[in-house]
């Protein structure tokens, strides 16, 4: 079964990450298929809006604790290639799509799952969604592009608070601080998100280009909070505090943080 499946029907690009069973936890199967997924819709001149999805219940959970565990036991330090190798072009590559990007949020939206989701330019959420960072909850501090499109969206103050305090918020908090656009009931929010992506499909294409370019450029740079992140994310992964409470996760069990 593909980690992750790409559609192009009438200008829309509907890209889904496929790994219901697993939450949709992003291992390097599903990294990799979303990155190529992302490049080859950058060089599809035929594609007009992308509507970024996912099967199951949960949106995305974020890394894949598991193999990251694996990693973490064979090299700390190498563990976090994968930031450098596709989280950043991953993210970095949403946002640089110069067609208008939705994407339909169910369930749980953690980590760089909520990275993912808001690397796009409107996310629609069922009413039933969550949203967390849960970064520290595992020793680490940010990635993902968070530390720009989190302040971007709901500040620097509710940021800070959001990413130290790893706090989970319903859709309707989210819609509340401005972090998403809509919310639709579970059973339409999909529908909904499609319908949006669709019209977008429709539109005035050079227009939305034009005025992404111009959002974008009027905000520090996203690549910039990318490569910060990356270089933070080495060292970190190095402590016994990130190794302990990816260890701890994986055994039901609450962390016991040193401060090291
Ligand atoms: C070949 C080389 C490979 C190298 C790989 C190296 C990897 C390097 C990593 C790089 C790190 C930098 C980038 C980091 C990105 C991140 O996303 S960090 C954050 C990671 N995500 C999390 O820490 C979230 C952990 N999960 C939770 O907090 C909770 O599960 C939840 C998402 C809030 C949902 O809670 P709840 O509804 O109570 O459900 P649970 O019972 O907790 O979970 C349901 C099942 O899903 C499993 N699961 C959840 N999250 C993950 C995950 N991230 N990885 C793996 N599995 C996950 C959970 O264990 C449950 O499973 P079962 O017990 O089997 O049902």
């Amino acid at each position: 079964m593909d980690s992750a499946t790409l559609t192009v029907t009438d200008g829309l690009a509907v890209l889904t990450l496929n790994r219901p069973q697993a939450a949709n936890a992003l291992d390097l199967s599903l990294k990799t298929a979303l990155l190529d997924g992302v490049r080859s819709i950058a060089a599809d001149d035929t594609v007009r809006a992308v509507l970024i999805r996912a099967e199951g219940r949960n949106f995305c959970v974020g890394q894949d604790l598991g193999e990251h565990a694996a990693a973490l036991g064979r090299s700390p330090e190498r563990s976090m290639d994968t930031v450098a190798e596709h989280y950043n072009p991953l993210i970095s590559g949403i946002a640089a799509l110069e067609v208008p990007v939705v994407a339909a949020v169910q369930g749980a939206c953690v980590g760089a799952g909520l990275g993912l989701a808001l690397a796009a330019d409107v996310v629609v959420a069922s009413e039933g969604a969550t949203f967390a960072t849960a970064f520290t909850a595992i020793g680490l501090a940010s990635d993902s592009g968070l530390t720009r499109t989190l302040v971007d969206a709901i500040g620097a103050v509710r940021t800070r608070a959001f990413i130290l305090l790893g706090t989970k918020i319903p859709a309707a908090q989210a819609l509340d601080w401005g972090l998403i656009a809509q919310v639709a009931p579970d059973d339409e929010h999909a529908a909904t998100a499609e319908k949006i992506a669709r019209r977008l499909a429709g539109g005035p294409t050079a227009a939305f280009a034009a005025a992404k370019s111009l959002i974008a450029e009027s905000l520090p740079s996203l690549d910039d909070a990318l490569e910060r992140e990356r270089a933070s994310a080495g060292p970190l992964a190095a402590t016994a505090d990130h190794r302990g409470a990816v260890e701890a996760f994986l055994a039901k069990r609450r962390p016991e943080f040193t401060g090291r």
